[in-house]
């Protein structure tokens, strides 16, 4: 079943187009994501879903229901993860998710067995009575996803849920949020990391400048859009250009970044046996597997992490 239906969704602000257009079907069960650099128009697209931003054009339905004509009822069955946490610094963790669950008319009762069911899975049980002021952001970050699961939804939206966090704590969002997939339910998320998107997406879109460039699932946009392999080059001189000129014809592609030289290649050793038989003498040398940011680079020109 289609959860999420958008055709042509277009929001502006004033003169500026932020969405330009998109067309998004997300299937129940699935973790979609949108992809995309700062100002991509990720976050426009979200709350358009999210039913607190009106699109100024296109079609959108949400659990085949209007935003326009059904907002409360569709949020009602939504879960939202905003970017920037908003819990409420007054209150314990517990009381987070117990006053949240009020705006639902979830009973009393109901509402502190459901939090502390939360706080489990979300790894907070120990913190449950405590303030939220002096918690880790990882742990602010699980607090928020479990706020938002205290409806049941049947969709969460993520707006880049570990955007801050250190490793550590990404991980630990990385593998809830997996959990949740397993238990059945639709995660859509924005993120700027492909790492992420990777780790999380069942499916995604690439934006760029308000438009979808690419959909599909990782493998499949890397497969399309990039090679198997990529050899990275640093050379200690100024000029990169000028390698580059000599390394023509190795492999199918080649990118010049400002600090290295990237080879896109079916076989990276290979390539690298290449170079040395042309005399080049790289300060450093990485073969890597491709990945979504390689398919960043190659539709738009530019990395994604900036
Ligand atoms: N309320 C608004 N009024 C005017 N311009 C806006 C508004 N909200 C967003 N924009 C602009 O729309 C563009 C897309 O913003 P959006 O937040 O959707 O991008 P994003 O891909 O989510 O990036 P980020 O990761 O920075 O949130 C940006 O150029 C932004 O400045």
């Amino acid at each position: 079943m289609t959860l999420i239906h958008a055709r042509g969704l277009v929001k502006r602000f004033g003169d500026f187009t932020a969405v330009d257009g998109i067309d998004v079907d997300v299937q129940r069960g699935e973790a979609f994501g949108f992809l995309g650099p700062n100002g991509a128009g990720k976050s426009s697209t979200m709350r358009m879903i999210g039913c607190v931003s009106p699109p100024t054009g296109g079609v959108l339905r949400i659990l085949d229901l209007d935003p326009h004509r059904d907002g409360p009822a569709i949020r009602a069955r939504l879960g939202v993860c905003p970017q920037l946490d908003n819990l409420d610094l007054e209150l314990t963790v517990r009381e987070n998710l117990t006053t949240y669950a009020r705006f639902f008319g979830i009973p009393r009762k109901v509402a502190r067995a459901r939090a502390d069911e939360l706080l489990d899975f979300v790894q907070l049980t120990e913190r449950a009575g405590s303030k939220v002021e002096p918690l880790s952001g990882g742990m602010k970050r699980r607090l928020t996803i479990a706020r938002a699961l205290v409806n049941e939804p049947e969709i969460v939206l993520l707006d880049e849920p570990t955007t801050g966090l250190d490793p550590q704590a990404r991980h630990l969002v990385w593998e809830r949020l997996f959990r949740l997939k397993q238990q059945g339910v639709t995660l859509v998320l924005t993120t700027h990391y492909m790492d992420e998107a990777e780790q999380l997406c069942d499916r995604l879109v690439v934006m760029d400048g308000g438009r979808i460039v690419a959909e599909g699932s990782p493998r499949a946009l890397i497969e399309r859009y990039s090679t198997r392999e990529v050899v990275e080059l640093r050379f200690n001189a100024e000029s990169q250009d000028v390698f580059a000129g000599k390394l023509a014809g190795v492999g199918e592609r080649l990118e010049v970044l400002p600090d290295r030289i990237l080879l896109y290649v079916a076989d990276g050793d290979d390539a690298v046996a290449e170079v040395q038989r042309r005399a080049l003498s790289p300060a450093s040398v990485l073969v890597r597997r491709s990945s979504l940011e390689d398919v960043f680079l190659h539709l738009t020109g530019r990395t994604l992490v900036d």
